[in-house]
């Protein structure tokens, strides 16, 4: 089972399809931007680093092949695909934000004479490609950072437990990840007694996604249903909460899975420090405060079904006649073949 989420090769971008994990580990050719938006959009690639990677290395894919007639018309293409792109999810900032760079770029190349076309075009390409490796490097950054902060909380060399949500791991950004990140570099060095992630309801990304990745990596950790994060608080010593986000508002309100505002509750409730790892490409400055960011509503497919099993009762169904005693209405109770007998006139 692979845990690279993106794969770009000679121009060729494969995203890893989270839909089916851990069952199955299939990948997905992304052949230009509408697959880009359509591989975002239903979730088979997710986490707010690994959106705007794939997002941006969609648009790189389809650039590539491209004919322009001038610097205009590129300029032109790239601003109108990728605010195509950002309509794809909107709560996490990261895309949007990749989007303004990358426009910035591409209207600074177009306006400056000694850049050629193909010129504009490589630097454009080589700019989204090295999206990849910043990412790695500032997930490393971000570990470094996070477990630091946690251990200055922690007297002399105890080990810690840690209590996260969603995925943010490898899976959700180029690789290592960021609350994910801090989890494993506690664990590289030696400070990590446990980790307890919570499944994630309504797609599960922490019963799916994070506990695989917890074991491939072979990190001590308990998967623990949505509604135990108090229990777990108040018996089991948590040291702190690292989550992830796909929005940081200027006053530090924080848009992040579902359930992670019920858990920031919780931690204050019993004295647990709770901490957002985020890249600085999460951050959205333009916001004062989370009141001002979209919050994405997903279709009730994924609270109602489980892949393609329903687990949840249809909105209606069909009580037989032969069941029912009697319909009871302000003109009286009628049994079921009374209706006929008695109104069967009426629309007939
Ligand atoms: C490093 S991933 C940060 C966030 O995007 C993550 O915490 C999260 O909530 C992901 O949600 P998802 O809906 O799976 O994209």
């Amino acid at each position: 089972m692979s845990l690279r989420a993106i794969k770009y090769e000679n121009n060729s971008l494969e995203i890893l399809d989270q839909l089916l994990l851990p069952a199955q580990s299939k990948y997905i050719q992304v052949k230009g931007v509408e697959d880009g938006w359509k591989v975002i959009n239903k979730m088979q690639v997710r986490g707010a680093p690994a959106i705007a990677i794939v997002g941006c290395l969609s648009l790189a894919v389809e650039l590539r092949d491209e004919k322009f007639d001038s610097k205009k018309q590129m300029r032109q293409e790239i601003e109108g695909k990728l605010n195509y792109l950002v309509s794809s999810r909107p709560t996490a900032v990261n895309m949007k934000i990749a989007a303004e760079e990358l426009i910035d770029l591409a209207n600074q190349l177009s306006k400056d004479e000694a850049v050629s076309l193909d010129e504009m075009k490589t630097k454009f390409l080589q700019t989204i490609e090295d999206m990849l490796a910043r990412d790695i490097a500032d997930n490393k950054a971000i570990g470094e950072y996070g477990a630091k902060e946690i251990l200055s909380h922690v007297s002399g060399d105890s080990l810690v437990r840690i209590l996260t949500h969603c995925n943010t791991g490898s899976l959700a950004t180029a690789n290592y990840g960021t609350a994910l990140g801090v989890i494993r570099t506690l664990h590289s060095m030696k400070r990590l007694e446990h980790v307890y992630c919570t499944e994630t309801r309504p797609y599960n990304q922490g019963a799916r996604l994070t506990a695989y990745e917890l074991v491939h990596d072979k990190i001590p950790a308990t998967l623990i249903v949505d509604s135990m994060v108090a229990a777990v608080m108040k018996h089991r010593n948590i040291g702190a909460v690292v989550v992830g986000a796909d929005r940081v508002a200027a006053n530090g309100d924080t848009a992040n899975k579902i359930g992670t505002y019920q858990i920031a509750v919780l931690a204050k409730h019993h004295g647990v420090p709770f901490y957002i790892a985020a890249p600085f490409t999460s951050i959205d400055m333009t916001i004062p405060s989370g009141d001002h960011i979209v919050i994405e509503e997903r279709p009730d497919r994924e609270m109602t079904h489980v892949g393609e099993h329903r687990i949840a009762a249809k909105a209606f169904d069909v009580t037989p006649a032969t069941l029912i005693a009697g319909i009871i209405t302000e003109n009286g109770v009628f049994r079921p073949e009374q209706l006929k007998e008695q109104f069967g006139h009426i629309n007939s």
